[in-house]
């Protein structure tokens, strides 16, 4: 079981019914009309769902190098690389309906609810020409794998997962410097919080799957693309 709670305890508040870990409740209605409202698109003949090759979700704490490590699996492997958080901050850029909702969730460092995430991340892998798709910073909570493995009919081939200590995630946090509205310690906290009591369950579920390979998340960046290219390399992922 992946817990942290010892080395969270200075970082995030006592309370654990705190409103931060309150998630919107979804009815199957509600997933039933979505997706109807997304069919699934045929190029040639074939469905979205069965021109996906190989789905991999990376997982890790906020700034445990996600993303930092996504771009070299890209560069090495030929991933279709979809950071769910970067397409949540372009859709609060191009002033969507949905903009300010994400922002303000961005900034409490909560979760956005799963079929706004979906959307995005399912227009993506629609358009996209690759079959390989690396999903980088979802599913976040239980609620957004099942919506995932419903909307989109498919689960992940394998789940990386960045095993970084607090103390270096935030430091790193601290030293970005992208101007991003969730790097201050007030957020980060929040995001430690849902990261362990959300996201955690998620990697235990892939764990007892037999799909999850924890990368040590500490050392140079080339020291942990050292850990990460031999899992690509035995699921025989080539460029
Ligand atoms: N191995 C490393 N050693 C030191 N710094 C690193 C390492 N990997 C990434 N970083 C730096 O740490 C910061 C966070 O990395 P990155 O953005 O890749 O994390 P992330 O897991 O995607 O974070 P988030 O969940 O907030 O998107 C960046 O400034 C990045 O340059
Ligand atoms: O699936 C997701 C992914 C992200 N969010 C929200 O975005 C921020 C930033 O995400 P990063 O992956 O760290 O870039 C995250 O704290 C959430 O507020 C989300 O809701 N769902
Ligand atoms: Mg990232």
């Amino acid at each position: 079981m992946w817990r942290r709670v010892s080395s969270l305890t200075q970082f995030v508040s006592p309370t654990k019914s705190s409103s931060i870990l309150n998630q919107p409740a979804y009815t199957l209605k509600i997933w039933e009309s979505f997706t109807t409202q997304f069919p699934n698109l045929e190029k040639g003949g074939i469905s979205f769902k069965d021109r996906i090759s190989f789905i991999t979700f990376v997982l890790g704490g906020p700034g445990s190098g996600k993303g930092t490590q996504c771009e070299k699996i890209v560069e090495t492997f030929g991933f279709k690389h979809l950071s769910a958080g970067d397409l949540l901050r372009r859709e609060i850029a191009s002033k969507s309906e949905y903009g300010s909702m994400i922002l303000n969730t961005i900034k409490d460092g909560r979760i956005v609810p799963s079929e706004v995430t979906i959307k995005l991340i399912q227009k993506e892998m629609e358009s996209s020409d690759n079959k390989k798709f690396l999903i980088d910073g979802f599913p976040r909570c239980e609620e957004n794998r099942i919506a995932f493995e419903q909307i989109i009919g498919a689960e992940p081939n394998i789940v990386l997962f960045f095993d970084c200590p607090v103390e270096e995630m935030v430091k790193r946090l601290l030293n970005r410097n992208q101007g991003r509205v969730d790097d201050n310690m007030d957020t980060i906290k929040k995001r430690l919080e849902v990261f362990e009591e959300l996201n955690l369950p998620v990697v235990n579920y892939y764990a007892e799957k037999g799909k999850l390979h924890k990368i040590c998340a500490l050392g140079t960046e080339d020291e942990i693309f050292e850990q990460v290219w031999p899992v690509f390399a035995a699921c025989k992922v080539i460029q």
